[in-house]
């Protein structure tokens, strides 16, 4: 599989990276060492989460789309809002179906999917050790149910979980052909 996608090194800026994936993926592990290594602004995707959205999940019930609609509009708005001030950045996001990945780039420029892939018992065994987290393990499977990886003809780039999170950060950097600003 080839695992770049879509995107010419190097990328114009302002450019947001969207580290997306399933729960346990390492979106928040590898967005915010990315983030750190970048220099760039970091957003946690879920933070942006209506309140009720937390409560379903911790109470172990998928969301459905209709759930995800306002927390993907949050996180549509913070990219904008990013590229508008001509500032890069790096946000954390499930973005399983593409068409949540095409509310986030509705503008078809400057939008950067880092697709975290890896299989279901792998990441499960993950999140067997996360602890202190409202997502629930049980979730997984509908995670992978819902889940539609990133294709040819959307920009990005998928990236293969299984090696530690610094080594990842590395690859998608030098992948995008990025520099520290
Ligand atoms: N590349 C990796 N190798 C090993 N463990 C990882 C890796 N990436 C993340 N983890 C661990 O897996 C768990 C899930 O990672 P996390 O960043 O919380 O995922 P997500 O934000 O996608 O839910 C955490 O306990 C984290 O420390
Ligand atoms: O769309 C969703 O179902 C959620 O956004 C989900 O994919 C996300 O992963 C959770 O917010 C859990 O958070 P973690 O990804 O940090 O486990």
């Amino acid at each position: 599989m080839d695992p770049r996608v879509a995107p010419t090194a190097p990328l114009a800026e302002p450019v947001v990276l969207v580290v997306m994936g399933v729960s346990g993926s390492g979106k928040s592990t590898v967005g915010a060492l990315l983030a750190g290594r970048l220099g760039w602004a970091f957003e946690e995707g879920d933070a942006l989460h209506p309140r009720a959205n937390i409560e379903k999940m911790t109470a172990g019930h998928p969301l459905t789309d209709e759930d995800r609609y306002p927390w993907l509009e949050k996180v549509a708005g913070w990219v904008e809002r990013r590229l508008d001030q001509g500032e890069n950045g790096v946000i954390t996001c499930s973005a399983l179906k593409r068409s949540y990945r095409k509310i986030i780039n509705r503008r078809r420029s400057g939008v950067v999917f880092v697709f975290l892939s890896g299989s279901e018992t792998t990441i499960g065994e993950r999140l067997a050790g996360r602890h202190a987290h409202f997502m629930p393990a049980s979730l997984l499977s509908s995670q992978f149910a819902d889940l539609e990886e990133l294709t040819q003809d959307e920009p990005g780039i998928r990236v293969d979980v299984g090696p530690n999170p610094g080594v990842i950060a590395q690859q998608i950097i030098d992948q995008l052909g990025l520099k520290p600003s």
